[in-house]
């Protein structure tokens, strides 16, 4: 079996002046889950790397960089899975770490339990030697200034949500393994407490061998409405290709709730979607050595992979 991963780093709207930095972070992002596949890292391992390296990247809404609560706070979402046994590990409105993709996976590891959630996740960091972060590390200006607009009284809750960046990856490994990982810290200014699709399991992602893996962002409430990701391997089990399901299943949260977001997929025989009912989904994506990616619909940027990891190596 040949390697596949594919990434996301959020649908939506991006706004310009983040465009670059979006498409270096999923090509970043692709390129490391990537080279662990390549070395025979698993899927899981691949996924996990693939979500760490964008938490750590301050242009996505996910570990540093994070959007904030409405007390100005980052409370974070992930989940991951594991498409063998089904094993899954997922933590909401966590604090304080700084890779919350690393903790859903002690859960899963480490603990007979699938969600750990606020203060127990935070009392299972601890005591899995997790370092705990000052809150302030996680918070960018971007966010802070966005909270802050977002406070305003006649500020557009459309608005809100524009430009935001949860990230997800998918992948098949050596040994036809499938795996998903995703991680958020939300919605703009949502509640305290609130905990959206990413931490829950068939909604934020899903992974089973038998069919395949995908990871999803979009509006949570309606994501977890229709179990997107659960629902597109259901479309896939019933003989869809992975485009075709994930086009199904988004248009089928369109017309039912409303609601709109971007999935990536992989079939366990390796073939793969990035698919969007939003304006924009910042995407990657390597198979056989080639690096495919792109933001707006219709957007593909193909490199070999020894082209853009030089690339990549000169800061792009
Ligand atoms: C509004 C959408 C399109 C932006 C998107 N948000 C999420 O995926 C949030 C996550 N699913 C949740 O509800 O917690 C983003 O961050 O890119």
């Amino acid at each position: 079996m040949r390697p596949v991963i594919v990434v996301h780093g959020g649908a939506g709207r991006i706004f310009k002046e983040r465009e670059e930095g979006c498409r270096t972070g999923v090509v970043r992002a692709a390129l490391r889950g990537y080279g662990v596949l390549k070395q025979g890292g698993s899927a899981l391992d691949a996924v996990e790397e693939a979500v760490r390296s964008m938490e750590d990247d301050p242009h996505f809404n996910a570990g540093c960089g994070s959007v904030l609560n409405e007390k100005g706070e980052v409370e974070m979402d992930a989940i991951i899975m594991d498409g063998k046994n089904l094993a899954s590990g997922a933590v909401s409105a966590v604090k304080c770490i700084a890779n919350p993709i690393k903790l859903a996976r002690l859960v899963m590891e480490k603990t007979k339990h699938m969600l750990l959630t606020d203060h127990g996740a935070q009392l299972f960091a601890q005591a899995m030697g997790v370092p705990e972060i000052p809150g302030e590390k996680l918070i960018t200006e971007r966010s802070r200034e966005r909270w802050k607009k977002n406070l305003e009284p006649d500020s557009n809750p459309v608005e809100f949500q524009k430009d935001l960046g949860t990230v997800g990856a998918v992948a098949v490994d050596s040994e036809g393994n499938v795996a998903c990982a995703t991680s958020t810290g939300g919605l703009s200014n949502k509640l305290v407490g609130r905990v959206g699709d990413t931490a829950c399991i068939g909604s934020g992602g899903y992974a089973d061998n038998s069919s395949g893996a995908t990871s999803t962002t979009g509006h949570g409430e309606s994501i977890m409405k229709v179990v997107l990701a659960r629902l597109i391997l259901y479309h896939m089990e019933q003989g869809m290709s992975p485009e075709m399901a994930a086009d199904t299943a988004l248009e089928y949260m369109k017309t039912r709730v409303g609601g709109l977001g971007g999935v990536i997929v992989v079939s366990s025989s390796g073939e793969w979607a990035a698919r969007f009912s939003t304006k924009q989904m910042s995407w990657a994506t390597v198979k056989d050595d080639e690096l495919h990616y792109g933001i707006y619909t219709g957007e593909r940027h193909t490199k070999s992979v020894d082209e853009a990891l030089a690339s990549e190596s000169e800061g792009f």
